[in-house]
C-alpha cells in the first residue's frame, strides 16, 4: 500500500477485518509518524518504496492524483529488475491507466479501482477496470481483493468519472444528509446522541432495503409516503428546495472534477516527456 492516508487506511482496515494476514500487507507512507501509527494499529510492516515494492504481488497506489506520476515512476524503478510480476493498482480519482503504464516497464499490468471509504467497515463498493496490458487474471485477482472489503463492479475505463461521482464521492453526500438531519432533529428538541442514532439507523435500514434487490428507490420512497401524511409533506419541501437537481448538479460537478484531474495528470506527463 503506497500512501497510508484516509483511503489507504480504509483498505488496510477492511483487509485486516476480513482476515488478511498482517504479514501480507506492507505500508509505504511518506509521513513517518503516520506510517508508525498504521504499522502499530494494524500490526503491519512499514517500509520504503524501494524495499516495499519489489516482490509484491499487488502494489496499491493510494496517494493524491497529483502525486501519482512521481510515485509510480519510483515504483517502476523499484520493480524494473524484478522477475516477479506485480500488478499496479491505482485508487486515484481521474488518473488514467495510461499515465501509470507510461511510467512502468513496457507491458506492465495496471488495474484502476475507484473504491469508497466504507471499505473500512467491510461495506465498500468499488468499480474496477483493466489497463491496456492487464489480463483477465490480473483483473480477477484485484476484484477478489476488493470483494473482501465490499461489493465490486467491473466497468470500462470511460465510465470511471461517473463511478467516482456516484460511489467514490457518494458516502459524503449521505453523510451531509445525515448531518443535516441530526442538526434539524436537535432543533426539534431531540438530544444529539439520540438524533444521531436515529439518523444512522435510518440510513442503515434504507440502505439494506435498497440493496435487498426488490423495489427500486422510487417505489420504496412512495411506500413511505402515506397519503396526506408527514413524509409527503417533507418530500414536497425537498423537491421545492431543488433537492433532486442539487444532487444531479453535485454528481455532475464531481464527474467534471474527475475529468479535470485526468487532464492535469495527462498534461503533467506530456510536459515531462517534452523536457
Ligand atoms: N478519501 C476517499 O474517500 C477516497 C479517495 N480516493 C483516492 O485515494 C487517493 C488518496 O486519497 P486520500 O486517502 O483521501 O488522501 P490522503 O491525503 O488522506 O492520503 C494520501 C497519503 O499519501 C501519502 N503520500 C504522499 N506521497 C507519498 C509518497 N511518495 N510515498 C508514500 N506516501 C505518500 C500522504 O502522506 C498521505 O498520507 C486519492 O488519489 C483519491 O482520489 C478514492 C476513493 C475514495
Ligand atoms: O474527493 C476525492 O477526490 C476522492 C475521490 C473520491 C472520493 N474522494
Amino acid at each position: 500500500m503506497v500512501g497510508g492516508g484516509r483511503i489507504g487506511e480504509a483498505l488496510i482496515a477492511g483487509l485486516r477485518k476480513s482476515g488478511t494476514e498482517p504479514s501480507d500487507i506492507v505500508v509505504i507512507e511518506a509521513v513517518e509518524s503516520r506510517a508508525a501509527e498504521l504499522a502499530k494499529k494494524y500490526c503491519i510492516l512499514s517500509t520504503s518504496l524501494d524495499i516495499g515494492c519489489e516482490g509484491a504481488d499487488v502494489i496499491v497506489v493510494a496517494v493524491k492524483p497529483g502525486d501519482v506520476p512521481a510515485v509510480v515512476d519510483r515504483i517502476g524503478d523499484a520493480i524494473s529488475d524484478s522477475v516477479h510480476e506485480s500488478i499496479v493498482v491505482s485508487l486515484a480519482a481521474g488518473v488514467p491507466t495510461s499515465v501509470l503504464e507510461n511510467k512502468l516497464s513496457a507491458g506492465s499490468p495496471v488495474v484502476r479501482v475507484m473504491p469508497n471509504t466504507a471499505m473500512l467497515v467491510g461495506q465498500g463498493v468499488s468499480a474496477a477496470c483493466k489497463g491496456r496490458y492487464a489480463r483477465d487474471e490480473h483483473l480477477e485477482q484485484v476484484v477478489r481483493i476488493m470483494e473482501s472489503v465490499g461489493a465490486v463492479v467491473v466497468v470500462e475505463e470511460s465510465k470511471m468519472d461517473a463511478v467516482t461521482a456516484v460511489s467514490g464521492s457518494g458516502p459524503a453526500y449521505f453523510f451531509l444528509l445525515a448531518e443535516a438531519m441530526v442538526d434539524s432533529a436537535v432543533e426539534q428538541g431531540l438530544p444529539r446522541d439520540v438524533a444521531l442514532r436515529l439518523a444512522a439507523g435510518t440510513a442503515m435500514g434504507a440502505g439494506a432495503m435498497l440493496t435487498a434487490g426488490g423495489d427500486g428507490p422510487a417505489d420504496l420512497r412512495a411506500a413511505v409516503c402515506s397519503p396526506g401524511g408527514t413524509t409527503a409533506a417533507a418530500i414536497r419541501r425537498l423537491e421545492a428546495g431543488g433537492f433532486r437537481s442539487a444532487v444531479a448538479d453535485a454528481v455532475e460537478a464531481s464527474a467534471t472534477r474527475s475529468m479535470e484531474l485526468a487532464r492535469a495528470a495527462q498534461k503533467a506527463e506530456d510536459d515531462e516527456r517534452d523536457d
